[in-house]
This record gives structure tokens, C-alpha cells and sequence, in this order.
């Protein structure tokens, strides 16, 4: 079998008395598109702070191609984060940038290297994702907000990552642009041959986006499956979660 691409063993994390991971087990395969769901308040941010580097548990491990991020600091720290792309849950664009240096920043860290080169790369990205060379010079706040979302996925892929992290992805748009987000994300992932990680409270997202999906409850990860098998689980948490029901076992 082939290393997995990500691992997290029995990872645990308190933040004072607030136990909020309790032994989260995870592998993701090469190539596979997985996602966390999971209450409000259910750690899926702060499973994918520990992933980053961001955030140290307290015990575990988490390995990146086989690559012990726990505890790696430094230029060793770096090189792994360089496989990273991430898609954060508001866009976050720099609002005093074009779009084209916007979708081009972690390849210049924003300095002003090699500008024709740059606009090239970033028209390039953004066609991806279904935009066109008259946005290149506008501010991301003359666009709406799925068009945001396209500029920040042109983001995420310009530097060509080997893991993409999706952060919320459809947070903020309507039923309909969330769902040609969600295409263009599932187009993108086969693509460009990525490993993904997205973690959500939207249901439509997760099934259309994900290959398994992972449910985080209480600290650990309480289920995991197929995407096809997320409404039929069996597991009346994770019934009671995609359904939404306010009455079952989640109180
Ligand atoms: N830096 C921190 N310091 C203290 N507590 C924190 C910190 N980061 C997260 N927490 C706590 O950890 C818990 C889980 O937060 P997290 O952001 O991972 O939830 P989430 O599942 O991503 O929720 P949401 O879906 O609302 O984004 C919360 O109780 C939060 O208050």
C-alpha cells in the first residue's frame, strides 16, 4: 500500500478545561477528496490548524506523506507547508491588490517579481475557474461573491499544490453558486490530481465534493464512509446531523 498522504493519530487537543480533540484517527489517501463535518464547535477548524502547523496538540501525531508535522518547525516546517493550498472560508483577498497579484501572492509572496510573467500565470489560473482576462486588473471588491470564491480557488491552485485544504467553500453563496463552486472544486481535484481536505456543515457540499466523509463528534472522528453512504450511515449521529433534526442523540 502507498503512504498515505495525510495521517492523524490519536490526535488530542485541550485549549484550557475545553477538551476539543480526543484521539482523532484519519488517513487520506493520495488523491482522495475527504471531508469533516461536524457540529459547530466540533474542532474541524482547529483538526485542520493541527494538519497546518498552526495549532500543536497535545499528543499525537499527524504525518504528511509520511512526514511528521508535530513538533517540525523551521525550514523543514516550510517545505512540507509548500505542498498546501488553501481555500479560506471568506476568500480572504487582499482588497489593495488586482486580481491578478491577488491570485499570483504565494508565488511572489507579494512582492512585484516578474509582472508580465505573473499576469500570465494568473490569467491562466483563472480561466480554471471559469473567469476571463477583464477581471485581471479589477479589486475584489468590484466582484461578487462566487466570483470572490473563483479568484481565491485561482489562488489556491496557482502555485500547483499537492494537498488542497477547503476551508467552508460554499459559506456565503447562495444553493446555486455553491453548487458550481462545488463543481469546479470537483473538477479541479480530478485535474489537477490533488488531495483534498475540506471541512463543512453543508451537506450538498460534502457529498458532491468529497470521496468519503468523516464525522467529528465529542473529539473523535464517529464515523466514516463513503460519501453515498451519508445518508443511509446507520449511525443515528450522523442521521441525526445531515437531516438536521433538533430531536436524536446529538443534544
Ligand atoms: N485558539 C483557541 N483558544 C481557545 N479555544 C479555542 C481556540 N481555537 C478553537 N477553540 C475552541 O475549540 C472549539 C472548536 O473550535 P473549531 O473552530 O475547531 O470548531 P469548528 O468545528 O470549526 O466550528 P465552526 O463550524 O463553527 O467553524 C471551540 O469550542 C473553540 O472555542
Amino acid at each position: 500500500m502507498s503512504v498515505p498522504k495525510i495521517e492523524m493519530r490519536d490526535v488530542t487537543k485541550a485549549f484550557g478545561g475545553n477538551k476539543v480533540l480526543d484521539g482523532v484517527n484519519l488517513t487520506i489517501e493520495p488523491g482522495e477528496s475527504m471531508a469533516i463535518i461536524g457540529q459547530s464547535g466540533s474542532g474541524k477548524s482547529v483538526s485542520l490548524k493541527c494538519i497546518l502547523g498552526l495549532v500543536q496538540p497535545d499528543r499525537g501525531s499527524i504525518l504528511v506523506d509520511g512526514e511528521e508535522v508535530v513538533g517540525t518547525r523551521g525550514a523543514a516546517m516550510t517545505r512540507i507547508r509548500s505542498k498546501f493550498g488553501l481555500l479560506f472560508q471568506g476568500s480572504a483577498l487582499f482588497d489593495s491588490l488586482p486580481v491578478w497579484r491577488n491570485v499570483t501572492f504565494g508565488l511572489t509572496r507579494g512582492r512585484n517579481r516578474e509582472p508580465a510573467k505573473m499576469r500570465m500565470i494568473a490569467q491562466e489560473n483563472l480561466e480554471r475557474v471559469g473567469l476571463d482576462a477583464r477581471v485581471l486588473n479589477l479589486r475584489p471588491s468590484e466582484l461578487s461573491g462566487g466570483m470572490q470564491k473563483r479568484v481565491a480557488l485561482a489562488r489556491a491552485i496557482a502555485p500547483r499544490p499537492e494537498i488542497i485544504f477547503f476551508d467552508e467553500p460554499t459559506t456565503g453563496l447562495d444553493p446555486i453558486r455553491a453548487d458550481v463552486i462545488n463543481d469546479l472544486i470537483v473538477s479541479l481535484v480530478d485535474d489537477l490530481g490533488v488531495t483534498a481536505l475540506t471541512i463543512t456543515h453543508d451537506m450538498a457540499s460534502a457529498r458532491k465534493i468529497a470521496h468519503r466523509v468523516a464525522m467529528l463528534y465529542q473529539g473523535r472522528i464517529i464515523w466514516r464512509g463513503p460519501r453515498d453512504r451519508l445518508y443511509d450511515s446507520g449511525n443515528p449521529y450522523v442521521d441525526q446531523f445531515v437531516q438536521g433534526r433538533a430531536v436524536g442523540p446529538i443534544s
